[in-house]
């Protein structure tokens, strides 16, 4: 039997930036991936897939030309499921090479097949043509990820009643579509789907949708939703979803009306995927929802040796935390010190449009009775804005009165995941409004509304009480009031608890 120094199962955001950390550390490892080939949720059905969807999608439909040439431009007339999918093989081909060479070139082994425990160092892989063999390891971490959740009362076809997971291998694209699950999944789908001209209906128990995203930002993206006449049915519950004859699906809601459509797109939530693990015989136990508890700093299960990271330990549930997430474990779990990570991450909502934000809410703001100023800038304010035709898109800014320094960006619009960055860094640098004030932006530019935020807010701030560490732009801890602690240290510290 092999003995490793470290034991991967999965080869997802987490496994394999657990898998890399290590061997660059010269240990000797070995990652267990049961899919056909490496990358995981991330590379085959989720971020990667989700994104070039829609890439696609904006592109076929000359999306982003619209504001110059109206909302009946388009670049191609007939859009296929086929036009979808050529783009995505391309792209999916390319992260698994690159994923292939990084294992080939640092010398992590790669065994497929499905693991499961044997005890707490030895594990079993089932190979897909029913062969067996033992792996052992000084550690181990799962980085098994997630599964839809697939409850019974829906009546899954693959075809016109879906997962998430099946969406990339529809066959044609449906002119009608009811999404249930207005989370991240539902509401990204739900607005690609609506800008290639499906007529989308959005279905939630909750009267409101994706509720850490700051209320302003929310409401201003569901005016644009509304506007390209999506239907938002929050608050109600799909109660029965029915095959017809005809192909169709028909979805009885509880407030009484029933929508007939092409295709039902269920996305309501992920399971951990632990099932095949056979934890018992690790001494291990997860969750009613699959996952596993660690400690959120070294990313140890409640037994030593047996590290989780990803998808599989919960919230924030994102590539990138799970990259992050993976690293800090590998690293632990080969004795080296991990660093920290930054206190503020962002999230990216690759809807249409696109959302992102990073720090403190509006909400949390009042929640946690910090007094407070916010700017906002439009789109449609800046050059570039004018060059690009954009008429929607805006960003907020909220700062502290006491300290002035940056404690939230939120952005809706045109370029928002890439954009966050910049306020991302002056989060985490701990600066203040002075720095958007002072510092000259590249113009024409979207970044540029960043100084009209700044500016917004800056004019009605005043300059402050004198007390208030405004001298430089970029205060240090030693003057400055420290940012007050989000009140879950697992979402600070990359990992979960929710
Ligand atoms: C539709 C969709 C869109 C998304 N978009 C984004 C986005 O835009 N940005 C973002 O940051 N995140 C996004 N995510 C989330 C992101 O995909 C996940 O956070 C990420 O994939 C989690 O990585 P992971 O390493 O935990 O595991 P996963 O990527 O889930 O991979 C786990 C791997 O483990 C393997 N495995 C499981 N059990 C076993 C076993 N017993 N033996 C061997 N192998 C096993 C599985 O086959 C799988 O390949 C999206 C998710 C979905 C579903
Ligand atoms: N851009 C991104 O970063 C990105 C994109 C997609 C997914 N993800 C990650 O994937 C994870 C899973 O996403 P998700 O959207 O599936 O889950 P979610 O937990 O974000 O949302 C689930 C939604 O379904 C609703 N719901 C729950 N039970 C329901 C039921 N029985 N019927 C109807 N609606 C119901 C909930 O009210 C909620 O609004 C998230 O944690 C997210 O972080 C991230």
């Amino acid at each position: 039997m092999n003995h490793y120094d470290l034991i991967v199962v999965g080869s997802g955001p987490a496994g394999r930036r657990a898998a890399i950390q290590a061997a660059k550390l010269g240990k000797k490892v070995v990652v267990i991936e049961q899919g056909k080939r490496v990358g995981g949720v991330s590379v085959h059905t989720g971020t990667i897939p989700s994104k070039t969807l829609r890439e696609t999608a904006l592109n076929l439909t000359g999306w982003r030309e619209r504001g110059f040439y109206g909302r009946a431009y388009r670049v191609k007339q007939e859009i296929s499921a086929d036009d979808l999918r050529r783009r995505l093989l391309i792209t999916l081909d390319h992260e698994v090479e690159v994923l292939e060479h990084q294992f080939a070139r640092n010398r992590v082994q790669h065994i497929r097949g499905t693991a499961s425990f044997v005890t707490p160092d030895t594990l079993e892989i089932l190979k897909d043509d029913g062969e067996t063999m033992h792996v052992a390891g000084t550690s181990i971490l799962l980085a098994v990820g997630t599964k839809p959740f697939r409850p019974d009362y829906i009546p899954f076809d693959g075809k016109s009643v879906i997962d998430s997971d099946e969406l990339l291998d529809i066959e044609e694209l449906p002119r009608s579509m009811v999404v249930i699950g207005a989370g991240v999944i539902g509401i990204e789908y739900a607005t690609i789907f609506s800008a290639l001209d499906t007529a989308v209906t959005v279905i939630d128990p909750k009267t409101t949708m994706l509720d850490f995203i700051d209320k302003e930002i929310i409401e201003d993206f569901t005016y644009q939703l509304r506007d390209r006449n999506m239907k938002l049915l929050l608050g109600q519950r799909a109660e029965k979803v029915e095959r017809l004859p005809d192909g169709k699906v028909s979805v009885k809601v509880d407030s009484g009306r029933t929508i007939v459509t092409d295709m039902v797109l269920f996305a309501a939530g992920r399971m951990g995927a632990t099932e095949s693990l056979n934890l018992p015989a690790a001494g291990l136990e997860a969750d009613s929802r699959g996952r596993l508890k660690v400690n959120p700093e070294t990313f140890e299960t409640s037994v030593k040796g047996i590290f989780a990271a990803g998808d599989v330990v919960g919230f924030p549930s994102l590539a990138s935390t799970s990259m992050e997430q993976g690293r800090i474990a590998a690293r632990v779990a080969v004795g080296e010190i991990a660093m920290e990570p930054q206190k503020y991450f962002p999230y990216g909502i690759y809807a249409v449009p696109e959302i992102s934000t990073c720090g403190l809410t509006e909400e949390e703001m009042k929640e946690r009775g910090i007094p407070y100023e916010c700017g906002i800038a439009r789109f449609r304010e800046t050059s570039r804005g004018h060059i690009m035709g954009l008429d929607t898109g805006m960003l907020k800014l909220i700062f502290s009165l006491k300290t002035r320094r940056l404690l939230g960006v939120h952005i809706v619009g045109e370029g928002a995941t890439e954009l966050v960055h910049i306020g991302q860094a002056v989060l985490n640098l701990k600066g203040t409004v002075e720095y958007f004030v002072e510092n000259t932006f590249n113009y024409p530019t979207l970044a540029e509304a960043y100084k009209i935020a700044g500016l917004d807010a800056w004019n009605r701030m005043g300059v402050g009480p004198k007390e208030a560490p405004v001298a430089t732009a970029q205060s240090t801890d030693s003057t400055a009031t420290p940012l007050p602690d989000k009140p879950a240290p697992a979402k600070a510290k990359l990992a979960a608890s929710k």
